[in-house]
């Protein structure tokens, strides 16, 4: 039996009541509330912070009416605006990791030997586990050196899941990387490989085509940036390293990675998007650049125009490569490869590869190492829930979801820029923080909201699917589908947005009448299930107390 057919009769539990098919639903019992009149809400993704305590109290409650729409579970309490707990702050790691750690400069050259050594031999490439070598190559630290290891910040005390913990043992010193590489590492608080990055680095470094999948937040950035670092000749003044992604903002979160692990390297790491000034760009391309992060519109343009020389590349990058495959950018990239030299390497990571990638793989790559870390698809510390509504209670089931929730950060996605703009303009409206962030805004106002909602400078950010895929902000404990995604690859990067680096998180899905063949696909699709919402979800299933 479809597993759709029985949400009805599963109100019992909890979930939201389900509506049978042929009775049409009166206006009276499941209107949606009127929304009161906000004159805080602001344009361009600033939404207010919250309302000043007066105004607070000028608010009309949601009717009561309205309440009583919802399960007894989904009531909200008395109070019309319900506090949340504190923003927290970020993990100690990432804290330190933004702090500048001053080094002794006589370090780099001690271990200038060490650091010149030639990168990594070809049994890496054969695949043996270093675990069980690395005592005979990795060097040991001279004696009157600090180890790589010593900036490293307080260790995080999160709990982690296998998605990341589930390796085979090796450290970062079993790769031969340059000490000042390792130091970045160490500092930005790395302790070992997760799975896709000891399944990657060696072989990478080793200078092969990769083609890898591995599950959201585990680590794909790193399990390509290190072995590209590694490879560059800061002597040498060219483009050697070119990373593909779909969105301006994974570029630009993709080049502070570069930057932050590279930054001992003295490299030059330069961002390259449409919507921001093409001079600049170009005045930019006249001085040394080793290491291009690009949206692929932008690069092509400056390629077509001389400006971007790519005759240097030896490694390029495509991130979300299933989507730079997709038509919105296939003929993007493969204008793109006819100015790359033919001996580059291709390093191709996503956690969604569908049948498309074979195409450009037999055309393009050769031999591609194949990873495949998804056996089995979502990731363990997600829980996923839904709760069946009907569209007009959805704002009301959310406004719940705030007061019940222990929400540190969450991202809620809709499926339309337009319905971007009206549910933040509703949370708002609610007395709840929030900014939002779609396709369609000003870039400069973009790069503000990613900036701020990253820096925690508020706790709710409703967004398009521009933030779907790549985006790392790791205080995102609960993303809430408001409107359900269409495709399974679409449903699982959202989710995928909170519980970073096998941390735990939580996802809400409101699912309506018209939702509940594509719940039933994407669970089918996924092999997973999604469970009814239960009266209280336990804060130690996606909260941390620490
Ligand atoms: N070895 C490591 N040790 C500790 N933290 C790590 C390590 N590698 C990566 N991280 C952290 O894990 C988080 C997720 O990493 P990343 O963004 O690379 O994941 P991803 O696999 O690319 O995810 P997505 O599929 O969503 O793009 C980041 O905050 C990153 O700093």
């Amino acid at each position: 039996m479809p597993r759709y057919q029985h949400y009805g009769a599963q109100t019992a539990q909890g979930q939201m009541p389900m509506p049978p098919p042929s009775r049409p639903q009166s206006a009276a019992q499941y209107a949606g509330a009127p929304v009161p009149q906000m004159a805080h809400y602001a344009p361009h993704g600033y939404a207010q912070q919250a309302l000043p305590p007066q105004q607070q109290a000028q608010q009309p409650p949601p009717p009561q009416q309205q309440h009583m729409m919802l399960p007894p579970h989904m009531r909200p309490q008395s109070a019309p605006h319900y506090p949340q707990p504190p923003l927290p702050q970020q993990p100690p790691h990432l804290q330190h990791a933004q702090q500048q750690l001053g080094y002794p400069t006589h370090a780099a050259q001690h271990y200038a030997a060490y650091a010149q050594q030639p990168p990594a031999q070809p049994q890496h490439a054969q695949h043996v586990p270093l675990a069980a070598s690395s005592a005979q190559h990795a060097a040991p630290p001279l004696p009157d050196q600090p180890s790589a290891r010593a900036g490293a910040p307080p260790k995080d005390p999160r709990p982690k899941t296998e998605d990341v913990t589930g390796t085979r043992g090796n450290d970062f010193e079993d790769y031969f990387l340059k000490r000042e590489l390792l130091m970045g590492i160490f500092e930005a608080g790395f302790e070992r490989p997760s799975p896709i990055q000891e399944e990657s680095i060696p072989i990478a470094l080793a200078g092969r085509d990769i083609l890898a999948r591995a599950k959201n937040g585990t680590g794909k950035t790193a399990a390509f940036v290190i072995p590209v670092l590694e490879r560059v000749d800061p002597a040498k003044a060219a483009i050697q390293i070119v990373l593909l992604v779909p969105t301006r903002e994974l570029a630009l979160q993709t080049s502070q990675v570069c930057k932050d692990l590279g930054k001992h390297l003295g490299l030059e790491i330069m961002v390259s998007t449409g919507g921001t000034s093409l001079k600049d760009d170009i005045l930019r391309l006249y001085n040394t650049v080793h290491i291009l992060v690009a949206t692929p519109g932008r690069l092509l343009d400056l390629a077509n125009k001389g400006v971007a020389v790519l005759n240097q590349v030896v490694a390029v990058v495509m991130d979300e490569a299933d989507k730079l495959l997709s038509p919105d950018f296939q003929a993007l990239i493969e204008g793109l490869f006819e100015y790359l030299p033919p001996t580059r390497q291709i390093l191709c990571y996503s956690a969604t590869f569908p049948i498309k990638v074979k195409d450009f793989k037999d055309k393009f790559m050769r031999q591609p190492y194949e990873i495949n870390l998804m056996e089995e698809l979502t990731l363990k510390g997600v829980t996923q829930y839904y709760a069946f509504v009907e569209e007009r209670q959805k704002v009301q089931c959310l406004n719940t979801l705030f007061a019940k929730l222990q929400i540190n950060q969450s991202i809620i996605f809709c499926n339309s820029v337009n319905r971007v703009e009206l549910l933040a303009k509703k949370i708002t409206e609610l007395g709840y923080s929030c900014f939002y962030i779609h396709a369609k805004m000003l870039q400069s106002h973009r790069n503000r909201v990613f900036h701020d909602f990253r820096n925690g400078a508020c706790r709710n950010l409703v967004s398009s699917d521009l933030f779907t895929r790549g985006i790392d902000i790791p205080s995102v404990n609960v993303v809430i589908n408001f409107d359900f995604p269409r495709s399974a690859e679409t449903y699982l990067h959202r989710i995928g947005r909170s519980g970073r680096f096998g941390h735990l998180g939580l996802a809400v899905n409101l699912i309506t009448f018209d939702d509940r063949f594509n719940l039933y696909k994407i669970e089918k699709d996924l092999e997973t299930t999604i469970q009814p919402i239960p009266p209280s979800v336990n804060p130690e299933l996606y909260a941390f107390s620490g």
